[in-house]
């Protein structure tokens, strides 16, 4: 079975590198293009990868025919390869924010297997976290495989259409918060002294082990806090603190700004 990418940015990039990581295709196995050669080609020789000339050669070489440019890009790239698209046996898998399946339907036809995801950049990591959602074409064997890809990449969540907006933020946009809220961490290490380098492994770390900590344990955070805030200690005064200068509602301001749900967010 062969993959293919249109579009090679830093989301299919990440994709790529956990999908060779994890062993799940061989790199020939693995087809790109993307605008620019200058770009794709050093990256596919780099990788031992198969740089494709055009997004139709791309589909055309492909079982998985992935979709990876921008928004403003995916209408124009589908009615490019719609006609590559309609052998019979390929599927349609788009990482694309924002596009439903209804748009990609209309464009290259109702009657063709189509997933659509929304992954995140720890794909690359094995630790993603990606929503689906598909049409009724896809199915069977195809379903299990291209749902497959996303889940040796980490975990998948089927999501309604309507909630996908909302998931990328909560999933796609937040590891760019949580590395805001690490580098904030860090920066604080450095005020005490503690250099850039060592300050943000330690914050790192603790982000991760609290992650394990809240899917292992089962506990709700605020348990979790309780564990870790010893009475009259130094813990519950932080978390105070953290409260009074308004950590919990920037969270919500910022992914409200996000989803783009509040009047002034409104492009
Ligand atoms: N970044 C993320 O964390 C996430 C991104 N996404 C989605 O992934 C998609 C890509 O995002 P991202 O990787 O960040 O964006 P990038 O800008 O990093 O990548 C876009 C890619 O599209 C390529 N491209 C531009 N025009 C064409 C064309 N006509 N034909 C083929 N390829 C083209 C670019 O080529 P070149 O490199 O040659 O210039 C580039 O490789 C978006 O739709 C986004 O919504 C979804 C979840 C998370
Ligand atoms: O910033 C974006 O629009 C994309 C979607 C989720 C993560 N990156």
């Amino acid at each position: 079975m062969k993959i293919g990418f249109i579009g090679v940015g830093a989301m299919a990039k990440a994709i790529i590198q956990g999908l060779l990581n994890a062993k799940t295709f061989m790199p020939a196995d693995i087809v790109i293009h993307s605008a620019h050669t200058e770009n794709y080609e050093p990256y596919a020789k780099a990788n031992g990868l198969t740089a494709a000339k055009s997004n139709r050669e791309v589909t055309e070489l492909s079982d998985l025919v992935v979709v990876a440019v921008v928004p403003e890009l995916t209408r124009d790239v589908l009615r490019e390869v719609t006609e590559e698209l309609h052998d019979g046996k390929k599927i349609l898998i788009s990482i694309v924010a924002g596009i439903t399946l209804d748009d990609m339907e209309s464009i290259v036809g109702y009657d063709f297997p189509i997933l659509r995801t929304l992954p995140n950049i720890n794909v690359e990591v094995g630790s993603g976290m990606t929503a689906i959602a598909y049409n009724d074409n896809l199915k069977g064997d195809d379903l299990i495989r291209s749902i497959g890809v996303f889940n040796a990449l980490g975990e998948t969540t089927k999501v309604p259409e309507d909630q996908f907006d909302v998931f990328s933020a909560l999933a796609g946009s937040s590891p760019a918060f949580i590395d805001l809220f690490i580098d904030s961490m860090s920066r604080a290490g450095v005020k005490y002294g503690f250099n850039k380098e060592q300050a943000t492994r330690i914050a790192a770390m603790a982000t991760l082990g609290s992650a394990k900590m809240m899917l292992m344990s089962h506990k709700i955070p605020f348990d979790l806090i309780d564990q870790v805030s010893s009475p009259g200690g130094r813990t519950v005064k932080g978390i105070l603190a953290m409260q009074e200068y308004g950590l919990p509602t920037a969270v919500v301001k910022g992914i409200d700004a996000t989803v783009g749900t509040e009047p002034e967010d409104k492009d």
